[in-house]
């Protein structure tokens, strides 16, 4: 193994922490990293096509003259202000214009320490990808690249996407692998997010796989996927052994991109004082009435200690809200908070989802899936419609809170547990138990302390804070200015019964701004129903058994009841939002088993 990367490797070792590669796009960012402390700097000409405001895949794009651009970035950007870090640059090693062992010995005469096969053949698919295989241009270029860098002295680092690339660079003995971990998005929703970082684990998992074996273990960098945080790296380094990131818009252009547009929606979203609204600083959960702020204190109170919690309300009161101002305010906050919607799991799967499955262990398990108790491992982790849960699932979830670890299906080491739970419905649990149909001593487990969200019309006092709150969010996102409630508006909201709650409110207000003309809302397309809990609102939402039996059929008519309102379609067929969701989504991806 080269010096420099045998140092590197050591290094991570000796401190327990990891290597940090940067491919810089400009001096400024070389500048800043440097002065940071990463540890490596890499020239790679997606840098020039990122500073301008492109993706790193539109290296690509101009292959023909990747060489040049990379040394123009080397010249005028990275070694003038590498500050003594070793530097790497890419070599596009396809380009029939050159003579290898003529540039390779050219860049190290430019200081140039290591190697790298970039832009690589690997990032094209497909039918391209054969055709530039057939012509000479495919991945045999870029090992031999590596090779003859590794003989003339110079560290290699070989870009990788998959095992068998991984195979043919190993064979060459390079010194170190940066593992692509997938493409890196400009945005995702939140729950996908969560699915495309376990996937990407167990995608790079299986990458690290493929070396075992090797007699001394190269140095292994992750690069690209969907981490976009400094918290995404601390998931992965929990989960999987590499020995760094490689990084170009991770810390270029995804922290300028995040900083402004959040910058610039926040200042959007400022309020400007109102002696009426207390606690200005909970910005979030919002309110005044009296049993808003009980249930703040209660919070407060319940955040510090490590107890697990029962979060009961309707549909829409905002049990997930106060679920992450817990995780917030206790000391596990800078850990994961994960969810998990029992509701929305078939029940055969639910075990898979919560515990993790090896691969093999059931028929469809083709690759291995974390689940969500080790992912939320030292964090907190709120399981939402816990009422749905099978009885089959209620027994292996008695034994994982009883023992504190947990056995992935089809493992046989049990892995250790140190995770909060929060469990949220909008049923009543100590009712389910007298009626049978929740183990007691699982919800004695659960249950250490049990909060109740009153539901909205019991608490009309935090109408206007809220309405008002949800007004200006509007305002900003749609970017709409002058918006205002009219008086009958607001009087018509007070009469309303408010089945959704809190997310209703929500959606009225959005649905005002968007189809009425004023800028003062008038409720035109609101239709209260005088407080008057109608059969179809009333009682609470989700029951396991009632929700099976509800079908697509059902809903659809349910939403065109409601006018298109589904909160208000899933509390007249009584189930929760999520599962109404969750039942759409699996209908459109024709999924005939029923989704309890
Ligand atoms: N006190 C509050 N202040 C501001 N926004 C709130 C408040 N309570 C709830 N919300 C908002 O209302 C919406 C619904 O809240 P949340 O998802 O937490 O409800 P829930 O009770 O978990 O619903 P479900 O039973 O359908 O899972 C969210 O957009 C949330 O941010």
């Amino acid at each position: 193994m080269h010096s420099l990367v045998r140092d590197l490797a050591r290094t991570a070792k000796q401190s327990g922490s990891p290597v940090l590669a940067v491919s810089a796009g400009s001096g400024q960012i070389a500048e800043y990293v440097v002065e940071a402390g990463a540890d490596l700097l890499f020239a790679l000409n997606a840098g020039l096509y990122r500073s301008l405001g492109h993706g790193s895949l539109a290296s690509l794009l101009a292959y023909g003259n990747a060489n040049e651009q990379t040394e123009e970035l080397l010249r005028r950007h990275i070694l003038p202000n590498a500050g003594g870090l070793p530097v790497v640059a890419g070599v596009m090693a396809s380009d029939p214009t050159i003579d290898v062992d003529a540039r390779l010995a050219h860049l190290r005469r430019m200081g140039v320490h290591g190697v790298t096969n970039w832009p690589t053949v690997g990032f094209i698919d497909g039918k391209i990808r054969e055709a530039f295989e057939e012509e000479g241009y495919g991945l045999s270029n870029e090992v031999e690249l590596l090779a003859a860098a590794r003989k003339q002295g110079m560290a290699t680092f070989a870009f990788v996407l998959n095992v068998e690339d991984i195979r043919r660079f190993a064979a060459v003995g390079v010194d170190a692998f940066i593992i692509n971990a997938g493409l890196t998005p400009l945005q995702f929703a939140i729950g996908d997010r969560r699915d495309r970082l376990q996937d990407s684990l167990i995608h790079i998992n299986r990458m690290i796989a493929a070396l075992d074996g090797a007699a001394s273990r190269p140095l292994c960098l992750v690069y690209g996927g969907p981490f976009t945080d400094v918290e995404d790296f601390a998931t992965l380094f929990r989960q999987v052994k590499v020995d760094g990131i490689a990084g170009g818009s991770v810390f270029e252009r995804l922290p300028v991109q995040a900083i402004t547009s959040n910058f610039v929606r926040r200042c959007k979203t400022l309020r400007l004082v109102d002696p009426d609204v207390e606690e200005p600083g909970r910005r979030e959960m919002l309110g005044r009435s009296p049993a808003f702020h009980d249930l703040v204190r209660t919070i407060e109170r319940v955040a510090r200690f490590d107890a697990n919690v029962v979060i009961e309300g309707e549909t829409g009161v905002g049990k997930e809200l106060a679920a992450s101002l817990i995780h917030e305010l206790s000391p596990r906050s800078k850990q994961p908070f994960i969810t998990l919607n029992c509701g929305a799991i078939p029940s055969g799967l639910l075990e898979s989802e919560l515990f993790g499955h090896e691969r093999g262990a059931f028929t469809g398990a083709d690759r291995r899936r974390i689940g969500k108790f080790e992912l939320a491992n030292r964090g907190t982790l709120l399981l939402d419609e816990i009422a749905d849960l099978s009885p089959a699932a209620q027994v292996a979830l008695l034994r994982v809170l009883q023992q504190r670890e947990v056995v992935r299906v089809g493992a046989d080491n049990p892995i250790p547990l140190n995770v909060r739970v929060i469990a949220a419905t909008n049923r009543s649990l100590a009712e389910l138990v007298e009626e049978g149909k929740f183990r007691s001593d699982l919800y004695y487990r659960l249950s250490t302390v049990t909060l109740n969200i009153p539901p909205l019309r019991e608490r009309l006092d935090d109408l206007s804070v809220l309405a008002s709150d949800f007004l200006q969010k509007t305002a900003a996102e749609l970017g709409l200015s002058g918006l205002a409630i009219d008086e009958r508006f607001e009087e018509d909201m007070a009469r309303h019964s408010w089945p959704g709650n809190i997310r209703e409110l929500r959606q009225v207000i959005s649905r005002a701004a968007i189809l009425e003309d004023g800028p003062v809302l008038r409720g035109t397309y609101f239709q209260p129903d005088g407080g008057r809990r109608t059969a179809m609102s009333a009682g609470h939402a989700s029951d396991n058994a009632l929700s099976r039996r509800v079908t697509i059929e059902d809903i659809h008519r349910a939403i065109a009841l409601a006018g298109g309102n589904k909160s208000v379609a899933a509390a007249s067929l009584k189930i929760s939002r999520k599962t109404l969701y969750a039942k759409l989504d699996a209908a459109r991806q024709g999924v005939t088993e029923p989704v309890d």
